[in-house]
């Protein structure tokens, strides 16, 4: 589990034990242990739920993306976004809207436990994980690990989406289906083509959508239920944004055919032939779809994920529970100049912020946040019973 060790420095002073509460700058609340820890198994599962929580809330717009993607030129049946919205309900009803989710469902929620598991790991097991660097590499970690799952099940979505174009001679049933028929066909490696440009657009995708959600989310002081919705849809948005022209000559890839009647020799060559084509615009193209599908998925997502790492960590969490009697060490870190600690003095609000999302699992509670501050700043070890845990958390307005 994790036994917190809560770090300060004070001025010239080895001694870990001594308190010098007017001396305290610059605190951290680090793992002492690196043993298996329940939190590690939430950041998957919140990333489960959240990313099902956005395909049930994009998949409406990605069905109206694909059928206007599909509507024919020469006799339209939809004049634009909102008329084919609207037609489909009413030809259909929602069932229409939500036709085809359980693929999406199941591989985007896979693909968010994996990137919200390994990002929030990588994010708390990093040197200074409250800096906005942290979250960079970590998102960019992420992105590197989602890809061997989501490069294999956009390409089995590709192809499904673009059946009629490639000529495969085949009716696919399903992205499994597709997929075991690329394998059969074509090797294992085949089911991974496109997994070098999934890779290079993802570091960029998660870091700026890791980034700009984190970014956001310090701009407020407690930010609330509409301002984390705009938090997290402005995320998903930039992140699109940081790495869509990459996106473009992946999908390029994926629907390449293969061996001798590939038209592309790679990604390089790809983006090449494309920019002679048509121009910049190639790299463009259906960027307005993408965004605008982007917004409510990734607000939907973030919203649920912050919400399931809320009610784990914060109201009596798991590790609390199970670790209730765990002391909270203080000790003293390296030198630091009288005015260092001070510019860097943490606030009341940050301080308990800390012990609550951060896994701190014991510390008294005495009355006040200011009290419970100043203990931390006097005595070396803190416990707080859980119950009180969530006194304290409403108590600064942390819910
Ligand atoms: N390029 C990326 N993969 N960006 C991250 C956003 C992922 C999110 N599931 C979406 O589809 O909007």
């Amino acid at each position: 589990m994790y036994p917190i060790t809560f770090i300060y420095s004070a001025n010239n002073d080895k001694d870990p034990y001594r308190k010098r509460g007017s001396e305290i700058g610059d605190i951290q609340l680090k793992a002492t242990s690196e043993t298996f820890s329940p939190k590690m198994v939430v950041d998957f599962v919140a990333g489960l739920l959240g990313g099902a929580a956005g395909v049930l809330v994009g998949h409406p717009f990605d069905t109206v993306k694909v059928h206007l993607q599909t509507d024919d030129p020469r006799n339209p049946k939809y004049k634009g976004t909102f008329h084919c919205f609207r037609t489909i309900l009413q030809r259909d009803s929602f069932r229409g809207l939500y036709r085809g989710i359980s693929s999406p469902m199941g591989g985007i929620g896979l693909v968010n436990a994996i990137v919200f598991g390994v990002y929030g790991n990588v994010q708390r097991l990093s040197d200074d994980p409250n800096s906005l660097t942290s979250h960079f590499f970590a998102g960019s970690i992420a992105g590197v690990a989602q890809g061997f799952v989501c490069a294999p099940m956009e390409l089995a979505k590709t192809r499904l989406q673009l059946s009629t174009q490639v000529d495969s001679g085949i009716k696919f049933t399903g992205p499994i289906h597709c997929l075991k028929y690329i394998v059969k066909t074509e090797g294992i490696r085949g089911a991974f083509k496109g997994l070098t440009a999934t890779i290079l657009r993802d570091i960029p995708g998660f870091a700026s959508y890791f980034v700009s959600f984190e970014y956001l989310m310090r701009q407020v002081e407690t930010p609330g239920v509409a301002y984390t919705l705009m938090a997290g849809g402005c995320a998903g948005m930039s992140s699109w944004l940081a790495c869509y022209p990459v996106d473009v000559v992946k999908t390029h890839m994926q629907a390449d055919a293969l061996g001798a009647n590939a038209k592309y020799n790679g990604f390089i060559d790809c983006a090449m032939k494309g920019f002679r084509n048509e121009g910049p615009q190639f790299f463009f193209r259906g960027l307005n779809s993408t965004l605008i599908r982007a917004f409510p998925m990734n607000a939907a997502c973030f919203f649920v994920v912050s919400w399931v790492l809320d009610f784990c960590n914060a109201k009596g969490g798991m590790d609390s529970v199970l670790n209730a009697d765990q002391p909270l060490t203080i000790v003293n870190l390296d030198n630091k100049s009288q005015a260092d600690l001070e510019a860097t003095a943490p606030t009341v609000e940050e301080v308990v912020r800390k012990i609550i999302t951060e896994n701190a699992m014991s510390h008294q509670y005495v009355s006040t946040p200011k009290d419970v501050v100043h203990s931390h700043y006097t005595s070396s070890t803190i416990n707080i019973p859980k119950e009180s845990k969530a006194r304290l958390a409403s108590d600064c307005n942390l819910k």
